[in-house]
């Protein structure tokens, strides 16, 4: 039997890969119109400077851990665990592709690697478990026109968001468990423990238009908090990595820590966006927010490693392609997407990729 040849293709950030490729990685960043909404013959010029001003901390921050982001090294061992889970699945042969969207691999050079895989069809899988108009919505746009350039027209299927998934719900759950476990084995059992879900911000102008991701990111604490099962667990979602002078949301995960070390309660701080270590994981959590954390007495700091190549992550992730594959339709893995309930109406990233994929199963 011939089984059909799947490209998976997983999409992250990106982050640079030595000093000097720091400058230009911001400038990539701030010049992309899904992150920098000005006008367009302003944006060159503004976006240079932002990521002028931007390179001496950034700078700093990865003299921290060794100068260069684990982005990528760890982004290729998820993908190459994600083929592992999915080897003996019959009738399909996957293989991962990585796309970064501001530093290399770039999505050109993931699609032309595709191209000369020649598969049936490509999945785009984010590495984004909730959708953002800056990252999973600019990562789907820079795809698609490296698609155009490197003439690669293959029926395609977009996995927009997966916020809400069991398995991705149950496997981040664990994680925290193990994490809360430790974290009580060493403190007084008379002391408060809280746990704090630490997402990306975004500029509050961003979700005012329309962009999810905020509600999305209340669906994954929620989904991970019924998973967790612990009764009457003290937690808060709260916002870090606030990079531009605009209002971000809120509230951030300094005014969070600010918050316990007046409640007196100690800390467990669980990333909830990023599914890999990086800078703002290695750094703002376990260094910048520690050391504000002791500052302020917080009686007590700990930290929720990300999934990276956790197991159960790793199934979650194999279980979501098969179930995008399986469907030819359906592009959330939450069905109640396109009715979000609270402020968004109608899931607009649903609806918007919905016009402009291919259906799988009329196309094979
Ligand atoms: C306006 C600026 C930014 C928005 C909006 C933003 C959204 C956003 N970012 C991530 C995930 C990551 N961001 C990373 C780095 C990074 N992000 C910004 C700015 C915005 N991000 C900057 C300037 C940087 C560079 C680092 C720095 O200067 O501090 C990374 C990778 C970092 C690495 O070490 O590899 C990730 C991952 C999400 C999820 C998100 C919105 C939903
Ligand atoms: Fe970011
Ligand atoms: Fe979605």
């Amino acid at each position: 039997m011939t089984k059909r040849r799947i490209a998976i293709v997983l999409f992250n950030l990106g982050g640079p890969d030595r000093p000097e490729s720091v400058r230009p990685f911001l400038v990539n960043l701030f010049t992309d119109p899904a992150i920098l909404r000005v006008p367009g013959f302003v944006r060159p010029w503004l976006g240079r400077l932002i990521a002028w001003r931007r390179t001496k901390p950034a700078l700093e921050n990865y003299a921290i851990i060794g100068g260069r982001s684990p982005l990528l090294e760890l982004t290729e061992a998820q993908a190459r665990a994600l083929d592992a889970a999915l080897a003996d699945d019959a009738g399909i042969e996957a293989k991962s592709f990585v796309a970064m969207r501001y530093w290399h691999p770039f999505s050109d050079a993931a699609a032309r690697a595709v191209k000369a895989w020649a598969p049936d069809e490509v999945l785009l899988l984010p590495l984004y478990p909730q959708y953002s108009t800056t990252t999973t919505g600019s990562s789907i746009a820079a795809w698609e026109e490296a698609c155009r350039d490197a003439g690669l027209t293959v029926p395609t299927t977009t996995l927009c968001c997966w916020h809400s998934h069991g398995g991705f719900a149950a496997a981040t759950a664990a994680l925290v468990r193990k994490a809360y476990d430790a974290a009580r084995a060493e403190l007084p059992p008379d002391l408060k423990l809280r746990v704090l879900f630490s997402a990306h911000g975004l500029p509050e102008s961003i979700v005012t238009a329309g962009d999810p991701y905020q509600w999305q990111v209340e669906q994954t604490v929620a989904a991970v908090v019924e998973k967790l099962g612990i009764e009457g667990l003290d937690h808060a979602i709260c916002y870090q990595s606030r990079v531009t002078p605009q209002k971000w949301i809120g509230p951030s995960t300094e005014e969070e820590i600010e918050r316990a070390a007046h409640d007196k309660v100690a800390l467990l701080v669980s990333p909830i966006a990023f599914v890999s270590e990086h800078s703002e994981t290695l750094v703002e959590l376990d260094v910048e927010y520690r050391e504000v954390a002791h500052r302020l007495g917080v009686p007590g700091y700990f930290r929720v490693p990300a999934q990276n190549s956790d197991p159960g992550f790793i199934a979650a992730l194999a279980d979501l392609a098969r179930a995008a594959l399986g469907s030819g339709r359906s592009l959330c893995s939450f069905a109640g997407a396109r009715q979000c309930p609270k402020r968004h109406g109608d899931c607009p990233h649903a609806q918007a990729t919905a016009e402009r994929r291919v259906n799988v199963k009329e196309a094979a």
